[in-house]
């Protein structure tokens, strides 16, 4: 919103034999501003952060981050926020940007898929 605070947090655990866990935030299961997907081993990638966009169902172009700030079992906050213009993923130790593709103004959706126990969800 306006004053730029806000985030979504998604609190969890990765488990401790993660092949990949993904945060999708959007406004369908179709239609994902951001598929933030760190992979420890699958689709042949290893400790490799895989973020994507997703428009009428249709996966858009990856993007492959350098860090991989995840182990195996980690109790982990992840804070998404967003403006037109780019997705924020805020880790106490690392920061992620992804462009808003789809320009779209506000999440309605929200799902945490793979190898994390959600522990808690907060939209402040
Ligand atoms: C080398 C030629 C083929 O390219 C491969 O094409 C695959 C199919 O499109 C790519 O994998 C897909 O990448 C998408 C993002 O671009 C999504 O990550 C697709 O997974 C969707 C999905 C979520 N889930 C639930 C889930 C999520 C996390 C862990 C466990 C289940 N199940 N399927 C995932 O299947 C995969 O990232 C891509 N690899 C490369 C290097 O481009």
């Amino acid at each position: 919103g306006p004053t730029g605070t806000e985030c979504i947090k998604v609190k969890g655990k990765i488990l401790s034999d993660a092949k990949g866990f993904a945060v999708n935030v959007g406004k369908d299961s179709s239609t994902l501003m951001l598929h933030f997907n760190p992979r420890f081993d699958c689709h042949g990638d290893v400790n490799t952060i895989v973020c994507n966009s997703k428009e009428d169902g249709a996966w858009g172009e990856e993007d492959r981050k350098a860090d991989f700030p995840f182990q195996h079992g980690d109790k982990i906050e992840i804070c998404i926020s967003f403006d037109a213009t780019e997705v924020k993923v805020k880790l106490p130790e690392a920061e992620f940007e992804f462009p808003n593709r789809l320009g779209m103004e506000k999440i309605q959706y929200l799902a945490v898929e793979g190898d994390f126990k959600v522990k808690a969800i907060k939209f402040s």
